[in-house]
């Protein structure tokens, strides 16, 4: 199986310099997503505990693990949205939810957000209004909403009301809102269930293009194991922990398995064989009235259901 390699900075314009390649080579570009001990308490329960991992610009970063485990909750304390966050979160460059990221961030949650009473061209021409009020912006306006129902396949759907779509369409459309405004993150909670292969496969080569073209860095959660293997790097993730931050190549050699969902089974056991060796036990590291994420839960999409 192949590793998908992030996208290139798009081409630069002709008029400019050949680069001198004696230079050294320009530094990376700073992190889309920086997180160094990030802990979340919901409740009473802390439901992330001090991950550290990096997200980087023109990358599709896959963040796959049971149901339960702290997917949703990691993407709400990166797009600013969830409280009781603590140690560093820098997304582009600013602290998690700082008001200067908002119009750069296109956040998709599980639960589709559209006006079911107006249609799929009035929902996105509403949100753009938001975006760039005002007549002058009228002309752009009308180019983004063309482009963004575009994007994700709605054309022939552009003139139906919301109510008349399918879930997977009215998915869609939440998708199109976030790429109005050309986010440079795009966190995306769960984009594909309920999709059918065809478009599945659709909607993960406009991942590809937004990343390659774009610049965009993508958080994209799933349980659909196939679809780590079309994403750049993986955070495996399990009871609220990191298990591993990789490529999906690597994950697989690491652990001398074929597939990504082998390999992160594998990494389970061995996690779990770590947490029952008595001498190695942390004391207090899990209360006893807290139970573990639904661990034991399969890894395929009608298991998430
Ligand atoms: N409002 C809340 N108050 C307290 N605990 C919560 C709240 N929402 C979620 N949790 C708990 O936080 C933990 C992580 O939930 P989260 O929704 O982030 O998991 P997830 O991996 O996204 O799950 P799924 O794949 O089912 O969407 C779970 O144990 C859940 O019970």
């Amino acid at each position: 199986m192949m590793n998908y390699e992030p996208g290139q900075a798009p081409t630069a314009p002709t008029t400019h310099p050949t680069p001198d390649p004696s230079a050294p080579p320009p530094p990376p570009p700073d992190p889309a997503i920086e997180a160094r001990d990030l802990t979340v308490v919901r409740g009473d329960r802390t439901v992330l505990r001090a991950l550290d991992f990096t997200v980087r610009p023109g990358s599709i970063t896959g963040l796959l693990g049971p149901s339960g485990c702290g997917k949703t909750t990691l993407m709400r304390a990166v797009v600013g949205t969830q409280a009781k966050v603590t140690g560093t979160l820098d997304v582009l460059g600013h602290p998690a939810g700082d008001p200067a990221l908002r119009p750069r961030i296109g956040y998709v949650t599980q639960a589709p957000s559209v006006f079911t009473d107006l249609t799929v061209r009035q929902n996105l021409d509403y949100f753009a209004t938001v975006l760039h009020p005002g007549r002058t912006h009228r002309d752009a306006r009308r180019d983004a909403v063309t482009r963004a129902i575009d994007d994700v396949d709605l054309t022939s759907r552009a003139d139906a009301l919301a109510s008349a779509l399918s879930g997977g369409q009215r998915s869609r459309v939440s998708l199109a809102v976030a790429l109005l405004g050309t986010p440079d993150l795009l966190v995306l909670d769960e984009p594909t269930v309920g999709l059918d292969p065809v478009l599945r496969r659709d909607l993960w080569n406009l991942f590809h293009r937004l990343a390659a073209d774009r610049g965009t860095a993508l958080l994209i959660s799933s349980h659909v194991m196939d679809e780590a293997e079309r994403c750049h790097r993986l955070l495996l993730m399990r009871d609220g922990r990191i298990l591993a931050e990789d490529t999906p190549d690597a994950l697989r050699h690491r652990t001398g398995t074929a597939t990504v969902e082998e390999a992160f089974l594998r990494l389970v056991d061995a996690h779990r064989a770590d947490e029952h060796r008595p001498a190695d036990r942390p004391t207090g590291d899990r209360p006893t009235d807290e139970p573990p994420a639904d661990e034991t839960a399969p890894l395929t999409e009608e298991a998430s259901r």
